[in-house]
């Protein structure tokens, strides 16, 4: 089994998702030689190639000969992928690696998609990142097929190392969906936080690049904190807020208007979307 750095990636589709990981893996020093991107548009295509990475857009040339090949298409995508490189991968000794990002997707649809002609079946993991691999503070939660050797399982772990500071193998595949509506998409929730700041302080008066500043910093140090301090996110909140003052009158408005609330809708509506993206209604 290659070590991660004599790995040949291949990267089936070469988006959002995709470019994350890939700038990630490439600021840890992995030989972009050893990266190849297939990716139809263009404009995407074009913006990796200038990383340095290689790129086509034919999928069977990118991983008909990867040791880890990343399926990071659209779920809805991910079928036709699977069985073009399945029947591409007929005449291989030893079948890649195969690490699905796509929401929702289970191990058992990856595996009977992807089998080659000659009846073989590549060893999958399932794998929910988010894009702050882009910056190395990803965050990623993975599940393997049965099949799946201690030796895959490391280099897979290498992978996400690489571009994740939290790596979790759940205990079952359906937490996957759980990961997806916490930290899949979670990037996105903090995004939004920090649009309503910088409008509510912007509506307030204050310069708009000046409250960006400001929530951005806001954003990062908590952040910082909560990784950092010993203390859990219920008592660095409390250290915030005191008795009747201004952070108790914001908290108090978010509780009155079912903070708690919105915020289980929402991980539950995305976790709910995620198994619905791996059973899509005939
Ligand atoms: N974005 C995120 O934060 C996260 C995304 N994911 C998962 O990652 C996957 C990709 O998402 P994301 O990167 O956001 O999506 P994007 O749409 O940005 O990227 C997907 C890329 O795949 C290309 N593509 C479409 N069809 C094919 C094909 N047949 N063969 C090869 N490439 C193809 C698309 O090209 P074109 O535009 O021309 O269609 C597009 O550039 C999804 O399954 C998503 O669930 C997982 C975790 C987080
Ligand atoms: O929105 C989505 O469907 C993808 C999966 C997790 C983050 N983005």
């Amino acid at each position: 089994m290659p070590t991660l750095q004599e790995s040949k990636l291949a990267f089936i589709g070469g988006g959002n998702m995709a470019s994350a990981i890939i700038g990630g893996l490439l600021s840890k020093g992995v030989n972009k030689q050893h990266i190849r991107v297939a990716e139809p548009w263009d404009v995407n295509r074009n913006k990796l190639a200038a990383t340095g990475v290689q790129t086509t857009t034919d999928n069977v040339a990118a991983g008909s000969d990867a040791d880890i090949v990343i399926i990071a298409v659209k779920p809805q995508v991910t079928q036709g992928v699977c069985e073009e490189l399945g029947k591409a991968w007929a005449g291989r000794v030893t079948l890649p690696v195969v690490v699905s990002i796509a929401a929702g997707i289970t191990l058992n649809s990856l595996q009977t998609w992807s089998r080659t002609p000659d009846g073989r079946t590549p060893h999958v993991v399932r794998v929910m990142p988010n894009t702050p691999a882009l910056v190395g503070e990803g965050a990623s939660g993975a599940f393997p097929s049965a099949d799946v050797s201690a030796a895959e399982k490391e280099l897979v772990n290498a992978l996400l190392a690489s571009v994740s500071k939290a790596t979790e193998w759940v205990e079952k595949e359906d937490l996957l969906d759980v990961v997806t509506g916490l930290s899949g998409s979670g990037p996105a929730y903090f995004f939004a936080m920090v649009e309503h700041l910088v409008a509510s302080a912007t509506a307030l008066g204050l310069p708009q690049e000046q409250a960006t500043r400001l929530a951005t910093q806001t954003c990062l140090g908590a952040g910082k904190m909560l990784v950092e301090s010993s203390e859990d996110p219920g008592q660095l909140r409390k250290n915030v807020t005191s008795p009747n003052g201004t952070t108790y009158a914001a908290l108090q408005t978010f509780e009155a208007q079912g903070f708690k609330e919105i915020v289980d809708k929402a991980v539950t509506a995305a976790t709910t979307r995620a198994a619905e993206l791996g059973n899509p209604k005939p």
